[in-house]
């Protein structure tokens, strides 16, 4: 069979994958994108990650605030929680958002093909598509094939049926005990929402703290948060076995330097990490090669091994968050155009939708101990921020770290109300390159939670003199 010729041909329709898309076919360039499936249409992030997950979250948050609607003065009757409802509103968003993409690549000429894309040869792809077989190759070929979820090497597990996020997004009813494997950002953002809807939950997790990334104070103060919520946690621990059916009754037996215990539950969410979606294809037919890890070897220009074809996204080992994967597409599309833009020295924040939010830009304390990185290092409790003692949300504190030497703005945590808007102020005086005074001087509104960075930035100690 003679391949359809494409000038552009892109496997995956994600967050970079997409606007690859979308920026080269209105161009003229004779563009196809393959995607695996119709519920996938424009990736995992509106279909099955960051988007219907923040959808549930502010489901859980009204729910936590109905039950504490008393503390501020609304007196409510009893209250519960339809599972069903949450799922369809999200549902409704999730098909909504796949009707404008659809939309968007019809207005962009590009040719959307759904079905499993595989390489038979270099730059040619086979696709089963609609019963009929396709292949088609292109002049420039872009990779943007996300990852799944990791299920960890535990006996037992797999055969134990777990959910992992995709599922947990689908459930119409609500776990009478949930055990979450994994204390990382899907871990504890569905920790906190599954307690929030009523379920009992068990968290597990072999990293000693949550969040395993943060600084151990962080981590600290949101092991409080998730514990004064009923939020049971077992950090150290390793599980050993898992027996049973998750949905029914599931045991899962954890090991840890108190000994072992074996824990009962009804479901069992694994949230431990991610695995590259590149086995099985015909990578190395395309000559694109793995790393270790099965991720895609790219430079900083994301080119991969293979002449002519590029990696963006996850797959590629970039920074696992959408906004990494819409700025690797840009990297691409500047280079197309005969630019010279590299994914070093990104400033790339993130924001962990755990109520209240843990963001940060830039350096924390440990990694700057690991670089050798002298800072000054300022913090400031959410409770001196005179907005959270308006809307009572006092829990957490800020942290900044400023160069030793000059005024230079290291890096930013806050575990806090609006966190995730309150760190693209920081940012932005980062990307200007603004010493840490200018936020310090600046007048910023009253009352806000951005408001508390005067009052952060005014603690940093002075430079020492020696
Ligand atoms: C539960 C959860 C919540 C998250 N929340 C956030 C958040 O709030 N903020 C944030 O920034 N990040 C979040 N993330 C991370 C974020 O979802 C990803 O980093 C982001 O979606 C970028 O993915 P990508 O573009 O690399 O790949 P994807 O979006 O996964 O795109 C890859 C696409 O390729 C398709 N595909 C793969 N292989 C083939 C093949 N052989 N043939 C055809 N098609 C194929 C897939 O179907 C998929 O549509 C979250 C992740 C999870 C798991
Ligand atoms: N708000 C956001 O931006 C957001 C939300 C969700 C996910 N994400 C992205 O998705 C990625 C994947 O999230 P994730 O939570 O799956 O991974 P993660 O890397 O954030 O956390 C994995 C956790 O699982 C634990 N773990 C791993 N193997 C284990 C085992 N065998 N037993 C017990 N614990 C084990 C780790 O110690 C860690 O706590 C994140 O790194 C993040 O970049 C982002």
């Amino acid at each position: 069979m003679s391949p359809e010729q494409f000038d552009i041909l892109v496997l995956g329709s994600g967050a970079s994958g997409k606007h690859v898309a979308w920026h080269m076919a209105p161009a003229g360039g004779r563009t196809a994108v393959v995607e695996w499936e119709h519920r996938m249409i424009g990736g995992a992030c509106p279909n099955t990650n960051c988007l219907p997950s923040k959808n549930e979250i502010w489901s859980a948050k009204v729910a936590d605030l109905v039950r504490h609607a008393a503390a501020y003065g609304t007196v409510t009757g009893p209250s519960s929680v339809d599972m069903a409802r949450v799922r369809q509103r999200k549902r409704n968003m999730v098909e909504a958002l796949i009707a404008v993409h659809m939309e968007r690549f019809r207005a962009s000429g590009a040719d959307l093909i759904i079905g499993k894309g595989r390489f038979v040869a270099p730059k040619t792809l086979e696709v089963r598509s609609d019963g009929k077989t396709r292949v088609l190759r292109g002049d420039r070929v872009f990779l943007n094939l996300g990852t799944h979820a990791t299920i960890p090497d535990v006996p037992g597990l797999p055969a134990a049926g777990p959910l992992t996020h995709v599922e947990a997004l689908e459930l119409d009813r609500l776990p009478g005990h949930l055990i979450v494997l994994g204390g990382g950002y899907v871990g504890l953002e569905f920790a906190q929402a599954y307690r929030r809807f009523g379920s009992r939950v068990t968290l597990i997790t072999r990293a000693p703290q949550l969040a395993p990334r943060e600084d151990p104070d962080v981590a600290g103060a949101l092991l409080q948060i998730f514990k004064s919520e009923g939020i049971e946690v077992l950090p150290s621990a390793q599980p050993v076995w898992v027996q049973g059916r998750s949905g029914d009754h599931v045991s899962v037996r954890v090991r840890s330097p108190d000994g072992e215990q074996t824990i009962e539950g009804s479901d069992l969410l694994v949230a431990a990490g991610r695995t590259p979606n590149t086995a099985g294809i015909g990578l190395e037919t395309a000559g694109v090669e793995l790393d270790a890890r099965g991720y895609i070897k790219v430079n900083d220009r994301l080119e991969t091994t293979a002449p002519d074809v590029w990696a963006m996204g996850e797959c590629a080992g970039s920074p696992q968050f959408t906004h990494a994967a819409v700025d690797d597409f840009r990297v691409v599309r500047d280079n197309q155009a005969g630019g010279h833009r590299t994914t070093r020295d990104r400033l790339i924040p993130f924001c962990m939708f755990t109520d209240p939010q843990l963001a940060r830009v830039g350096l924390n304390e440990r990694e700057a101990k690991s670089r050798g990185v002298e800072a000054r290092v300022a913090t400031l409790p959410m409770s001196d921020v005179l907005r959270a003692a308006t809307t009572g949300e006092t829990q957490g504190f800020m942290k900044a770290l400023v160069d030793a030497r000059s005024d230079r703005i290291l890096g930013f945590t806050m575990l806090g109300a609006e966190a995730g808007e309150v760190v693209a102020v920081v940012q932005t005086a980062m990307l200007a390159g603004m010493p840490y005074t200018g936020l310090r001087d600046a007048v910023l509104t009253h009352p806000t939670m951005a408001e508390g960075l005067g009052s952060l930035f005014a603690k940093v100690p002075a430079r020492s003199t020696r």
